[in-house]
């Protein structure tokens, strides 16, 4: 049986490959030369391949071609190539391909991984409204209040940093997407975020596994060759099952008893009912998109906030600078606001260079070719798998000076920085450019801004009396975070605490 397969595998590639060399086009993009058969199916690690792709960048360029069996992937190492194809070109590469581990694992009515048509345009109409900017304006009450909780919480327990910015994330978006509040200490809508983003970053490199070339071995065991993912994906669809339907269960109990707060489910939900079979969105497509947001918005935002702790840690000089800031403008009698944005611009760099200096979603989400095209006269063959490699932009040295430094003043207009750009790519791209990027910049500026404000962020001291110097790791997966590291978080002073402890706010947990 293995053989017969591995027959068929062999032979469809060769197949694919001669046809390509009796078709004239302009050349392909340049890149490492790969396997005969297998392409660079086996240079390609399944961790960590932005750096590699970074790596490679500098040989053969910002357009890199790679052949994983018969599939094209073509990897785009700038933002301007990203930006040209994507953006520019965006009828001929907003389509995806198929994520067959990630259907496997249940993510099926979800617009992430669904093609590019009518089905998409419809989940895109469903999700927009509800995340344009002025939209996001109406929540920032809602993350003011989750960012004041969050204040209160690490006062209390420091240690527990992570699992009280993750529930910051979780409760914001839970709350956008279903009017649930996360109201316990072990409230099992974070554990839900927590098991379904344990699923999603174990879940294999998305688009380069063998199941995403071959997708017919998802039906096999896990301990045959190539499809360890398949087993993984199948032992985890719990936790996507999990995410779905819990949450809508919970607002369709309380929408049934007459207590269900606005959001977008219950928005879904009633032009489903008022619509009825007029309406284009059936039960599991809105379960579906309410499932997406809700994970979208809260893996993500966890992650970048713990990358902005790793870098205040890192640089309390900055540290520093910006709460001067906060002083000056703000003073030591209150919490900021989102009316203080605009006055705050240090601290609005601080948030950007944490997205640029480690994006949470390196490879960002591929993307496939529709047609044939020719860019800067190379060839770029339909059906290609495009990967835009936002780790890559973000460290261009022809755009950032000393790229892996964390500096924030760099976006600051001479003479006190290069006015770099801010980083273009951690949202993705054109047509499929993140949704909630509005909301999720939002939640990102409250909870920096009010940590900054009052509390001082440095190396914990260990039993031994000394400082524990943090161990810098990420974890690899479509979603890549800080490993586990230490902090003292502790109030700037007195009035700091006093400040946290005075603000009335009913959401404690
Ligand atoms: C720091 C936070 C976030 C980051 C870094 C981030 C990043 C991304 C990236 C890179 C993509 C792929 C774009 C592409 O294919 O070109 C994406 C897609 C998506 N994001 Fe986000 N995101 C964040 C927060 C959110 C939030 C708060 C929501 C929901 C409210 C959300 C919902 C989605 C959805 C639904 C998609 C799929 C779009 C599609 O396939 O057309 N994300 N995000």
């Amino acid at each position: 049986m293995i053989y017969l397969i591995l027959a068929l595998v062999v032979c469809t590639t060769i197949y694919a490959l001669v046809q390509r060399k009796f078709v004239t086009h302009a050349p392909l993009p340049p890149g490492p030369p790969g396997d005969p058969i297998i392409g660079h199916l086996r240079l390609v690690p399944s961790e960590n391949q932005e750096s590699l792709f970074y790596k490679w960048g500098k040989i053969y360029g910002n357009v890199i071609h790679l052949r994983f069996l018969q599939r094209d992937v073509i990897v785009l190492n700038s933002a301007k190539a990203a930006f040209d194809l994507l953006d520019k070109r965006s009828a001929n590469y907003s389509d995806r391909p198929p994520f067959p581990i990630f259907q496997l694992m249940g993510w099926v009515a979800t617009i992430s991984f669904i093609g590019y048509g009518k089905r998409f345009q419809r989940h895109r109409r469903m999700l927009h409204p509800h995340l344009t900017t002025k939209k996001c304006d109406g929540y920032t009450t809602i993350q003011t209040k989750e960012a004041r909780t969050l204040l209160k919480n690490l006062v209390i327990d420091e240690k527990r940093r992570d699992d009280f910015i993750r529930r910051f994330a979780t409760s914001v978006i839970l709350r956008v997407t279903y009017g649930q509040k996360v109201t316990t200490d072990d409230d099992p809508f974070v554990k839900i975020t927590l098991e379904a983003g344990h699923a999603i970053a174990n879940g294999g490199p998305p688009g380069s596994t063998p199941v995403d070339v071959f997708p017919f071995l998802k039906y096999f065991p896990s301990w045959f060759p190539g499809c360890h993912y398949a087993g993984f994906a199948r032992d985890n669809r719990f936790a996507i099952d999990a995410l779905i339907n819990y949450p809508f269960e919970q607002v369709t109990r309380r929408m049934a008893e007459g207590k269900g707060t606005p959001s977008f489910l219950t928005s879904q939900l009633e032009a489903l009912h008022r619509e009825g079979a007029d309406y284009p969105n059936d039960i599991d497509e809105i379960k579906g998109a309410a499932g997406v947001m809700f994970f979208g918005g809260s893996d993500t935002t966890w992650a970048t906030l713990s990358v902005f702790f790793l870098a205040m840690l890192l640089h309390p000089e900055y540290q520093r600078r910006a709460q001067a800031e906060i002083d000056d403008v703000i003073g030591s009698g209150r919490l900021p606001d989102f009316s203080d944005r605009t006055s705050l611009p240090f601290v609005e760099c601080i948030l950007q260079e944490t997205l640029r200096w480690n994006p949470v979603v390196p490879l960002g989400v591929a993307h496939r070719s529709l047609e044939d095209d020719v860019y800067n006269g190379m060839f770029i063959p339909k059906g290609s798998l495009i990967i835009p490699n936002t780790r890559a932009m973000t460290l261009d040295e022809s755009i950032y000076t000393e790229p892996f430094k964390f500096d924030p003043s760099r976006y600051l207009p001479k003479p006190d920085g290069n006015k770099e750009p801010y980083p273009n790519g951690p949202f993705g791209f054109g047509r499929r450019i993140c949704p909630g990027r509005h909301l999720a910049l939002n939640s990102l500026w409250i909870a920096i801004a009010s940590i900054l404000a009052v509390f001082d962020i440095e190396k914990s001291i260990g039993s031994d009396g000394e400082e524990v110097v943090p161990v810098i790791g990420f974890s690899s997966g479509i979603t890549c975070h800080p490993l586990p590291f230490e902090t003292s978080i502790k109030p700037r002073n007195e009035a700091a605490r006093q400040l946290i402890e005075r603000d009335v706010t009913e959401d404690t947990y």
